[in-house]
């Protein structure tokens, strides 16, 4: 018996339109890390509107330094995508973008899958973690298939606050304010002066107290010596992890420093697709993956490289690029969907910006973040914050 009650595919949305916006926010304190130091973020809120008259937004937000192009790339790109999207059904787009994987950066690819989901979850009446959360996101659910996927979502999420590379004395104001604010982990950021480095993390431990965690990131500044000497000095002061210690390319290096150090080692830079996913795990290079949906190329490959690490027993973490709200969500949607996904998230980045461009706030309340429970994404574009910013 037919239910007609149900959607067809037939009925699903339509892509009408497809338009863009880029966005300069400024970083009142700049964000200090091995790499840069990020005074003003860019990136581009991208926006499908639909035959059912909803629109779905989306964010491009590449970062140059890691992988996946810039956002003169991403601005290349799109001119060509409108002629290419428009027609679609929300899930043929989807297997559209799949298709067009070589032609478009990471960023841009993570922005208009977030933006298809976006309409897609408003037209289930789900949200985008629920969506993900679905055995098969290509094929229509049942009333069923979406009650038991939305059961699976997670209503809050566990993040950590990241302390910039900087002075011992500001390090340790912002662990003492990390712990106050009821922070469960906090990631600070290190270069590669051994006894600086050490006593910065001996100060920042001292100030956090022996339960919150404490993780690093170097960014690949170290060379294996280097790493060697700051792992082996800091294995008194329990370090959840470290990131990217050395070179992304040096995957052999990483493989050695595991088994020359307590630290477990995490890959981020490392990172940049399936393809890079399968050469960590294959050199078993890092017992923890860090995945930034823009780098990874959007949140069904990011799901993709978790589910690939979780099978050989590696941990992930979902992390920021330190972009806007829309990313910002679409990234909490994508965390609170996965349950193996149990570390802190480095998701407390939009404090960090001006303005996160966003109506709706995502507060940081006792070092967790709840994703929006609204239909789809969960969050609005705030025009006039958008006209401010360009
Ligand atoms: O992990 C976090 O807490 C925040 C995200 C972060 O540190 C970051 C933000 C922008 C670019 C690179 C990185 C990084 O992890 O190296
Ligand atoms: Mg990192």
């Amino acid at each position: 018996m037919v239910d007609h009650s149900r959607p067809t595919t037939l009925d699903l949305p339509i892509i009408r339109e497809l338009i863009w916006t880029p966005y300069r926010v400024p970083l009142p304190t700049s964000f200090t890390s091995a790499h840069e130091r990020l005074a003003t973020r860019t990136g581009v809120i991208v926006e499908v509107r639909t035959s059912a008259g909803t629109s779905g937004i989306g964010e491009c937000a590449p970062l140059p330094e890691f992988s996946g192009g810039t956002l003169q790339d991403v601005l290349a790109c799109l001119p060509a995508m409108p002629q290419r999207l428009q027609g679609l059904s929300l899930l043929d787009a989807l297997g559209k973008l799949d298709q067009l994987h070589d032609m478009l950066p990471t960023a841009a690819r993570c922005g208009l899958e977030t933006a298809v989901l976006d309409a897609l979850g408003q037209y289930y009446r789900c949200s985008l973690a629920t969506l993900l959360a679905l055995p098969d996101l290509t094929e229509l659910p049942t009333t069923q298939a979406l009650e038991l996927a939305s059961s699976q979502v997670r209503p809050t999420l566990p993040v950590n606050t990241v302390i910039g590379a900087q002075k011992l004395e500001s390090a340790v104001v912002q662990a003492r304010q990390a712990a106050v604010q009821g922070f469960s982990c906090v990631k600070l950021k290190v270069g590669p002066q051994l006894s600086q480095t050490v006593e910065l993390i001996a100060a920042v431990r001292s100030a956090l107290g022996p339960s919150i965690h404490l993780r690093l990131d170097a960014n690949e500044s170290w060379n294996f010596e280097q790493a060697r000497a700051i792992l082996s000095a800091c294995e008194r002061w329990s370090i959840q992890y470290v990131e990217q210690p050395l070179p992304r390319s040096d995957l052999a290096g990483m493989a050695a420093l595991r088994r020359a150090v307590s630290v477990p080692i995490a890959a981020d830079e490392a990172l940049s697709d399936l393809e890079s996913a399968r050469r960590v795990l294959a050199e078993e290079a890092a017992e923890v993956f860090v995945i930034k949906p823009q780098l990874a190329g959007g949140l069904r490959q990011s799901q993709q490289m978790i589910r690939q690490a979780t099978a050989r027993g590696i941990q992930s973490v979902i992390t920021s690029t330190i972009e806007a709200g829309v990313g910002v969500a679409a990234a909490l949607q994508l965390a609170a969907a996965m349950p193996e996904i149990t570390l802190e998230c480095g998701l407390a980045t939009l404090p960090l910006l001006a303005d996160d461009l966003i109506q709706e706030t995502l507060p940081i309340q006792n070092g967790h973040i709840a994703p929006p429970a609204a239909p789809g994404l969960g969050v609005h574009i705030d025009r006039a914050a958008l006209a401010k910013y360009i």
